[in-house]
Formats: C-alpha cells, sequence, structure tokens
C-alpha cells in the first residue's frame, strides 16, 4: 500500500519517519517480531535502512546499493548518509541546543530547510523502505507501531509535544514499556496523502501516560472505543475504517495475550511463524477484515471484542456493513481517517510539513460524502409508508393487478394513451363516412 506504513515511520527521525508510512505496511517478519514494537523497528529507521541494505551477502547487497548511488552527492556514497542532513552532528547538536525555549519544551529539529532535507532524499529512503518491507514482511508492526505512537494524543492539552501524538515518543521508556506496546509485499491498500517533517519529541519526558491505549476486552467495547478514540478528537467512522487496519497482521498471546499460539492460516509464517491473523491473507491490506468479523465463519481468524462491537453497535454497524460491502468506500474513508491519525498533535518543520508527492487529482482526492442513514438499521426494513400505502396493502394490490392479466415484471401499460388512440381513429372515421354520404 503506497501510504500504509506512514504510521510507522512516525518513531522515527523526524524527515524521515514518514517515508515508513508511504513505503507499506508487514509484520516485523524474523527482526520485527522479536518482542516489543521497537524492537522490530531499532529506534529509528535510518538505522532500519541501513541494517536492511548491508544484510545478505555481498551479492544480494550490490543491486539494493547500485539503485541508490544516483541520488547521492558524491562524497555521500554512502548508504546511511542518504537519510542525514547535510550537516555534521555537532552542527545539529548546537541548533538543538540553541532552540531550546523558555517555556523548557525542546524543539529538537533545526529547520527542514536548514538540515538540507531533500525531497530526491525522501524518496529514496521510501524506496528503501519498501525494500524492508518487502523482505521482511513488516508491514503489519509498522502499521500499528504508528498507530501507537499517534494513538496516545489527548485533544483537551494545548501544548505540544505534551498532548502525545505523532511525536515519535513511543520510542522512549517509559512509554515504550506501557502494557499495550508489547508485543514486499507492499500490502496494498489506499494510497494516503502523508505530510513529512514532523517533529519528534525530544526527550522521555513528553512520554504519554500508560492507559491511553485501547482494551482489546473491555466491559463494554463500544463504550471503550468512543471514549479513547473520542480523546483523539476522532470519530465513530474513524474508529470503525481505522479498525480496518487488522486485516493485516497478527496477534500472539506472548504478547498482547490474545490470539492462538498457530493457525493454518500462520503456521508457516511468511516471517516468524505462529499467531493468530483476522484474516486469511493477512499481508493484503482489502476489505476481508470487515468480511470476515461479520460472517465469524472461521475459529482460526480472530475477532476481538472490540471487532465484534463494530457490528453490534448500531452507530458503528453503519460504517462496518458499508465496507464489508464496498472496499472502495472503505479504502476512501480508511485514507482520510489514517492521515488523521498520522498528524495528531504533530508539529511540522517547515509548519506546512513537506509533500513529497504529486498532488492527487481533484477526482482522486475528494472522498465520497458518507451517508450513515443510507446503511443504517433503519434503512435496512422495508420503508412502510413512502406511497402513503402499507406494505401488506400494496401486496394485495399487486396480487389484483397480476389476478387482471398484468405481469409484474412488465411496465403497465398506458391505458390512457390507447384511449385516446381509439377516440382518434373513431373520430377520424366518423368523419370519413360523412363525406362519403354527402
Ligand atoms: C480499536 C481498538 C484496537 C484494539 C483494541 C487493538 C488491539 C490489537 C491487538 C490486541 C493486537 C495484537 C497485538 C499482538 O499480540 O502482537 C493488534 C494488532 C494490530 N493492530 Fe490493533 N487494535 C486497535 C486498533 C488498531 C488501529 C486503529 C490500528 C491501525 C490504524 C491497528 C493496527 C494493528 C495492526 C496492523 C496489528 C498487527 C500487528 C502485527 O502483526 O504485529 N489496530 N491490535
Amino acid at each position: 500500500m503506497a501510504a500504509i506504513a506512514a504510521q510507522g515511520a512516525s518513531l522515527c527521525k523526524s524527515t524521515t519517519l514518514a517515508t515508513l508510512s508511504s513505503a507499506g505496511a508487514g509484520d516485523g517478519g524474523e527482526t520485527c517480531q522479536r518482542g516489543r514494537l521497537t524492537r522490530g523497528v531499532q529506534g529509528n529507521d535510518v538505522f532500519q535502512a541501513r541494517s536492511a541494505v548491508r544484510s545478505g551477502s555481498a551479492d544480494e547487497r550490490a543491486p539494493r546499493v547500485r539503485s541508490l548511488l544516483p541520488q547521492l552527492p558524491p562524497r555521500r556514497r554512502k548508504f546511511s548518509s542518504q537519510f542525514l542532513p547535510s550537516i555534521s552532528r555537532q552542527e545539529l547538536r548546537a541548533k538543538q541546543k540553541s532552540s531550546k525555549r523558555g517555556n523548557g519544551i525542546v524543539s529538537p529539529c533545526a529547520s527542514a530547510e536548514a538540515i538540507g532535507v531533500r525531497v530526491e532524499q525522501l524518496r529514496g529512503a521510501r524506496e528503501a523502505l519498501k525494500e524492508i518491507i518487502q523482505s521482511k514482511y513488516c508491514n503489519p508492526i509498522l502499521v500499528r507501531l504508528g498507530w501507537h505512537d499517534s494513538g496516545t494524543y489527548n485533544k483537551e492539552i494545548q501544548e505540544w509535544p505534551t498532548a502525545g501524538g505523532a511525536t515519535a515518543s513511543i520510542r522512549f521508556k517509559p512509554e515504550i514499556d506501557h502494557g499495550a506496546n508489547a508485543g514486499e509485499r507492499v500490502a496494498g491498500g489506499p494510497k494516503i496523502p502523508m505530510r513529512y517533517g514532523r517533529l519528534d519529541a525530544s526527550s522521555p519526558e513528553f512520554c504519554a501516560p500508560d492507559g491511553n491505549l485501547p482494551d482489546a476486552a473491555p466491559p463494554s467495547p463500544a463504550d471503550h472505543l468512543r471514549k479513547v478514540f473520542y480523546r483523539m478528537g476522532l470519530n465513530d467512522k474513524d474508529i470503525v475504517a481505522l479498525s480496518g487496519a487488522h486485516t493485516i497482521g497478527r496477534s500472539r498471546p506472548d504478547r498482547s495475550g490474545f490470539g492462538k499460539e498457530s493457525t493454518k492460516y500462520t503456521k508457516d509464517g511468511p516471517g516468524a511463524p505462529g499467531g493468530q491473523s483476522w484474516t486469511p491473507e493477512w499481508l493484503v491490506f482489502d476489505n476481508s477484515y470487515f468480511k470476515e468479523v461479520k460472517a465469524k465463519r472461521d475459529e482460526d481468524l480472530l475477532v476481538l471484542p472490540t471487532d465484534a462491537a463494530l457490528f453490534e453497535d448500531e452507530g458503528f454497524k453503519a460504517y462496518a456493513e458499508k465496507y464489508a460491502e464496498d472496499q472502495e468506500a472503505f479504502f476512501r474513508d480508511y485514507a482520510e481517517s489514517h492521515a488523521k491519525l498520522s498528524e495528531l498533535g504533530c508539529k511540522f518543520d517547515p509548519p506546512e510539513g513537506i509533500v513529497i508527492d504529486e498532488p492527487a487529482s481533484a477526482a482522486d482526492s475528494g472522498f465520497e460524502k458518507f451517508v450513515a442513514a443510507k446503511y443504517s438499521a433503519e434503512a435496512a426494513k422495508p420503508s412502510p409508508k413512502k406511497d402513503g400505502l402499507s406494505p401488506e396493502m400494496r401486496e394485495k394490490i399487486r396480487k389484483e393487478y397480476v389476478g387482471w392479466g398484468g405481469s409484474p415484471d412488465e411496465p403497465t401499460p398506458n391505458y390512457f394513451l390507447y384511449i385516446i388512440i381509439g377516440i382518434s381513429v373513431l373520430a377520424v372515421i366518423v368523419k370519413f363516412l360523412g363525406i362519403v354520404q354527402s
């Protein structure tokens, strides 16, 4: 998926973190599977990208490195430099020091312009990350990582980065140790409009409080989901659309406590085998999550209480039914909600952010206006009085009509027109006969 991993990127250095998201979402594969979320991503994407290019034999590495070389200035023909700002670490530290504000909040990065961030570098980073995802199947865990970073946001708190959100504070202890954080194929899916250049919170003092992320089995799942997502400023549509991210990935009992050790869909991997997925094709981003949760047809597929709530709560159901039936609608809404999620609590440098893709055409960017009533439980009931007739009366009339020789599959004949034509023909005949007699 073109931009699904954008969230995962948010733990990485601000300028490059969003590239993860745009690279596509897998499981941590061998590396990412091992435990807590950041063990999969190792702190930042620069590190990941470096190790990905360093991994494998020299023969395997050569084409990867070659493909990146043309984008690098000659003196920087080392892969890792690709992602680094074109100033020295000392200069960067000095800039960070001088950007300490009176209120104690640190602006951790010099301006994007000053550190020489270039759109080509970001694009190069994104391509490298796509390779990592393809070889490590780590798209699901990257999406989850980004979501867990963003999902701590509290809209009632005005101050950045204390409000939480996509500030990469998840890379610090204690946040990474919170219970909820235990734990190419490019996956397809919608293209998400991403902005890069998010600033990272600079120190552990900005870690979100524990307990901001949702529980998977709370006593009242729908109320709990609303409490958590409304705190972020998100709505029912966002809750349902974003839950659709479970169309990829697996749950593992040793991490979250949920899911089976292994199922017929996960016993052979790809990546580290085991866990329980929500869908059979758990590296493909499509709308199968909604179909499977609705059908509950297979014990090998996971349905958490919070997943089931999407088809039980009247407010959520309208959306869940729609997404089960219409993948395009799911993609449009998911892209919109994910873009929102990825910018919760964000500050950009430059303030308008950095866009590395051509703007989508007006037709592509227009999110369909969602009419919940069309899919609501009410709409599903037969409408009793549209034409003032009860369903029973309508059925009686239909039967009488069929009894007279009419067919329910044919339009009603236009008797009025036939009568007019008949009268006209008679009038002509009478007139004609009159002329002949006289
Ligand atoms: C609505 C409330 C949510 C609950 C209760 C929930 C719960 C969970 C749980 C229990 C797991 C299994 C973790 C493990 O054992 O490794 C999981 C995995 C996952 N979640 Fe969620 N989640 C929620 C929302 C979201 C959202 C909003 C997203 C993304 C936008 C998301 C993306 C994922 C992904 C991609 C995985 C798979 C990770 C992997 O394969 O390693 N989840 N979630």
